[in-house]
């Protein structure tokens, strides 16, 4: 069932424009000049009941301002979303009680308060009966690890332990749809784990559907089946994490560690990288000798102690994807 429905969707800010300077404010009194700016481009795609989709673009592709329309902040300009067969921004009321969101640079939480009054807060804003309230507070605060800190004042807390408030918030009126921007954002290594386990298991348990924007890439591999990406506000890719890996990267690392250091070592099939004595490093095409093959020749002349051979980092991937993007950009604007 098709739980989100994007039909050439359309988003243009207009802005008055603004003249500097003392004449300019003079200007500015009497005239009434817009600039518009296309923000989301004639933008159609769907998500399914269940899925969890990561969408990913550079600064300032539209990412925020599409979760801004399906979540009723925004209207769009032109085409029709549909969220949970409704418009957003015409049934707010009735969608928020089935979605929840999380904006990773924004507050949900009352500064003030001590986290545990928020969450009493939100049981009353959903009319959340007791029962509900009290399993969900017990369910997520003991998955999120929110125990230690629930007295505190909200303004006491480091990032990491707001935004495992603010995603348990979000999720205590059991909502069908999760919307996070950026929720990773500024938080270390280990918050960062936490939250993509979290919410992988909200996927995987409560199949809670999610849409989730990141620029880091790490939470859409792990927490997303399939991706979006965007540019400018037109959609580039639709996929799997992987499909996107074999289309854009031919090429896989080996890595090879010797009992000695053999000196430098060139192979036909394979473009060295980096050469620790002991240990290197070669890019191989996927579609050269294989690397076993490769492997067999090298263990004949030397004593190999180890050898590992694993795709691109996925982040390797994108930047070429956006380096790609940056190179076109400037060969039509060198035509314009
Ligand atoms: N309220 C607004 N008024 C005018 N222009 C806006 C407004 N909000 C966003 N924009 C413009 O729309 C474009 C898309 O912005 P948006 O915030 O949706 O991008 P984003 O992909 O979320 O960016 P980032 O990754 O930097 O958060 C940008 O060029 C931005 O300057």
């Amino acid at each position: 069932m098709k739980i989100i429905e994007a039909c050439s969707v359309t988003k243009q800010y207009r802005q008055y424009r603004r003249f500097s300077g003392s004449f300019g404010a003079l200007k500015n009194l009497f005239t009434r000049e817009y600039i518009e700016e296309i923000a989301v481009k004639d933008l159609s795609f769907s998500i399914e009941d269940g899925e969890a989709v990561g969408y990913l673009g550079p600064n300032g592709a539209g990412k925020s301002t599409m979760i801004k329309m399906m979540t009723g902040i925004l209207v769009p300009s032109k085409g029709e979303l549909k969220v949970l067969g409704e418009f957003p921004h015409k049934s707010r009321k009735r969608i928020a009680q089935q979605i929840g969101v999380v904006f990773g640079q924004r507050s949900q939480l009352w500064w003030d308060l001590p986290v545990i009054d928020s969450f009493d807060l939100h049981k009353y804003l959903y009319k959340i009966s007791e029962p509900d309230y009290k399993k969900g507070l017990a369910l997520y605060t003991d998955l999120l690890g929110i125990g230690e800190f629930i007295n505190k004042p909200v303004r006491q807390l480091s990032l990491g332990q707001r935004m495992r408030v603010e995603i348990a918030i979000s999720l205590l009126h059991e909502p069908r749809i999760l919307f996070l921007d950026e929720p990773t954002i500024g938080l270390d290594v280990l918050a960062k784990d936490q939250i993509r386990r979290f919410l992988r298991t909200v996927n995987n348990e409560k199949k809670v559907t999610i849409f989730l924007t990141s620029h880091d890439m790490k939470d859409i591999e792990e927490i997303c089946q399939r991706m979006i990406i965007v540019n400018k506000g037109n959609i580039i890719y639709d996929g799997t994490v992987t499909e996107l890996r074999e289309k854009l990267s031919n090429q896989r690392q080996m890595t090879i560690k010797f009992h000695q250091d053999p000196g430098r070592i060139e192979i036909p099939e394979a473009i060295l990288t980096k050469d620790d004595g002991l240990r290197k490093i070669y890019l191989v095409e996927r579609s050269s000798k294989s690397t076993f093959e490769i492997m067999n020749q090298l263990s004949a002349c030397y004593s190999i102690e180890d050898f590992s051979i694993e795709d691109i980092d996925i982040d390797s991937v994108i930047r070429k994807l956006y380096q790609q993007l940056n190179e076109k950009k400037m060969e039509s604007s060198k035509l314009g």
